[in-house]
């Protein structure tokens, strides 16, 4: 299963390439890999379990993150209320944006990552709606369309197959001035 020692942190050149395409069928070793990233999430939700294991919760996870250079991203994404399921709760094989809105939003309270071990404050701009496709398991491509905080989400980890950290988009002279037009997602 995956702890927080497997995530690996900032410095470490993983982080900073680009991922590789996977290919179809998948091996059993990428099989493994999707399911436990998604496990991984769902640990990280559970109050006790995340106690336990001493993990931080996360919305979303990227292959890279645990040293894996392939382009694999499980996403979490809890319902409004507890027992609410899921918003989203997928694993994308090849995940691209194809097509995105000239409107740009960004969350109030900015982003954090688990590969970063530090608050980096300050708004991440990012499109506020996109249309993504991607592969699932069986190798079927589908397309999806994603806006708000899921979109957000869905892009933090897209970027991390291309080797882009969350902070890399923060302003570094005004972390926190936005344009009129960005949409502050609260
Ligand atoms: O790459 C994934 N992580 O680092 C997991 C931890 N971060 C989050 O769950 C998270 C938190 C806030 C905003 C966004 Cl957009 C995300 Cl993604
Ligand atoms: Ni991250």
């Amino acid at each position: 299963m995956i702890t927080m020692d497997n995530i690996i942190r900032e410095g470490h050149p993983t982080l900073r390439r680009s991922a590789d395409l996977v290919t179809f069928p998948l091996s059993a070793e990428d099989r493994k890999i999707a399911t436990e990233m998604m496990e991984f999430l769902s640990n990280s939700q559970d109050e006790k379990i995340a106690a336990q294991l001493n993990l931080r919760a996360g919305v979303g996870l990227a292959a890279p993150q645990i040293d894996v250079s392939k382009r694999i991203v499980a996403l979490l994404i809890p319902g409004e209320y507890e027992d609410d399921p899921p918003e989203l709760a997928k694993v994308m094989f090849n995940p691209k944006i194809v097509s995105h809105s000239i409107e740009s939003a960004c969350l109030k309270g900015g982003e954090g990552c688990l590969s970063v071990d530090r608050e980096v404050p300050g708004f991440v701009v990012r499109h506020s709606r996109i249309t993504v496709s991607y592969q699932d398991a069986e190798g079927v491509t589908h397309k999806a369309r994603y806006k708000g905080y899921i979109a957000i989400v869905v892009q933090h980890e897209i970027d991390h197959l291309n080797g882009v950290m969350f902070y890399d988009h923060i302003n570094e002279q005004a972390p926190f001035a936005v344009e009129d037009d960005v949409i502050i997602i609260e």
